[in-house]
């Protein structure tokens, strides 16, 4: 809980204050008194009253728009009913429309580019073909809510929950769960809007096109089928799939386009899940050699990729090991022609740039789903001798504030 709601004197509103720019995270930056507050529910250029929701550190402030008071252009009513201040985390920018939600987008990934690695970046971000933005997620993770009610009995008391809950998202920075509304959550594929009443804690939904699979508890079990690129995936019910269903195609396009794979071409894929970037280089005539963490999607990335026979190979292992691991102990060979790497949200690292700029690829398309983590890692590759050759942006994620870019480099001299 945030100190301001701690506070025995109520929560703390400031304002009118004038919203200035997008910031990294689905917030705007707002200066009120010489303090930096980071303000969700605004957009640049508005005047709005803020509740403060965290006072805890120094350097800033959080709060949440609770009143416009002057509107700028790309205001909306949010679709959702629990999108605005204190509901649901999950959507950052549904106040805005999508034209607006893209621009602060652009604005959010040129900052990034600019601030961490020196790159001036003119491009825009790409729409993945959804009218409204709305019922796109094909995979969601839904939190349950029970009615507590306490048993008292001999040795002690305890709360119990009885029978079924009812599914909720996460409020923005908590643990508490928002009960969805009715309709269920809008940007959730139509066969995931409205979960079953399960009495577990937490329930996993996958979209299999009219229907929905669900799964309950911390490591479901099964597989799901994705297809995509004309081939079919097994995925794990937990599994990682790229959540909209356009991202398949679109990102492997992106990543393929600047690679512009030769037939008899060696790649790595790392990072690569159940083997995505692998097939889409293997249909092109490439020999892949894919690493990955997760031990479950390592199984199932062979299994997907069976008819590529010996053109296709999977590491299990983190990707910095395995980098620095020589190729007789299991490790990846002294060179490459290509890479596509596509980590999680934290990004590359120093460690994994210097393991794969060591082979030479001709090309590399990195794949990210965090503009800072993308801007650090450039700065890293530009070090190295990469330069940046192209950079797309895709709003796979609308109505929030996450994108993903596929920036393709190749070696400066
Ligand atoms: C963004 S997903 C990309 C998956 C795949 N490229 C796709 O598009 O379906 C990132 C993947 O990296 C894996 N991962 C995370 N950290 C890792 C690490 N240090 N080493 C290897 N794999 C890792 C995760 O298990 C996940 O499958």
């Amino acid at each position: 809980m945030s100190e301001s709601e701690n506070d025995l004197a109520g929560p703390m509103l400031v304002g009118p204050v004038l919203v200035g720019p997008v910031a990294h995270g689905g917030h705007c930056v707002a200066r009120h008194e010489g303090r930096v507050i980071f303000v969700r529910h605004a957009l640049p250029g508005e005047r709005v009253m803020i509740k403060i929701t965290d006072r805890s550190h120094d350097r800033f402030w959080r709060g949440d728009a609770v009143e416009v008071l002057e509107p700028a252009a790309g205001r909306v009513p949010p679709p959702c009913p629990i999108a605005g201040p204190g509901l649901c985390g999950g959507c950052d920018f549904q106040h805005a429309d999508l034209a607006t939600q893209r621009e602060l987008k652009r604005q959010v990934v040129a900052e990034q580019l600019e601030r961490l690695a020196g790159i001036s970046w003119d491009g825009t971000v790409e729409p993945a073909g959804d009218g409204d933005g709305l019922g796109w997620r094909t995979r969601m993770r839904y939190h349950v809510v029970h009615d507590q009610h306490v048993v008292h009995d001999q040795h002690s008391v305890h709360d119990q929950h009885s029978g079924q809950g009812r599914a909720g998202l996460r409020a923005h920075r908590s643990e508490r769960v928002i009960e969805l509304p009715p309709g269920g959550c809008r940007i959730a594929a139509p066969p995931l809007r409205v979960p079953p009443a399960v009495p577990e804690d937490e329930l996993v939904g996958v979209a299999d096109g009219e229907q929905a699979i669900w799964a309950t508890g911390d490591h479901p079990a099964g597989t799901v089928r994705e297809r995509a690129l004309g081939r079919e995936f097994a995925v794990a019910v937990d599994g990682f799939w790229q959540a909209h269903p356009a991202a398949p195609r679109l990102l492997t396009d992106a990543a393929l386009d600047g690679l512009a794979p030769e037939p008899g071409e060696t790649a790595f894929d790392l990072y690569c899940g159940v083997g995505l970037f692998a097939a889409a280089l293997v249909d092109r005539g490439c020999a892949v050699i894919g690493v990955e963490g997760n031990k479950p999607a390592v199984r199932l990335a062979r299994r997907n990729l069976a008819d590529a026979g010996s053109r296709a190979r999977f590491v299990a292992g983190s990707v910095d090991r395995v980098l620095d691991r020589p190729e007789r102990r299991g490790g990846l060979p002294a060179r490459t022609d290509l890479v596509v790497l596509d980590p999680p949200r934290t990004g590359a690292g120093r460690k994994v740039v210097a393991g794969l700029v060591r082979r030479r690829p001709r090309a590399i398309a990195y794949v990210a789903c965090d503009p800072a983590a993308l801007a650090r890692d450039l700065g890293y590759l530009a070090t190295e001798g990469y330069r940046l050759d192209s950079l797309r942006a895709f709003d796979l994620f609308p109505m929030t504030h996450h994108i993903e870019c596929v920036a393709t480099l190749q070696p400066a001299d």
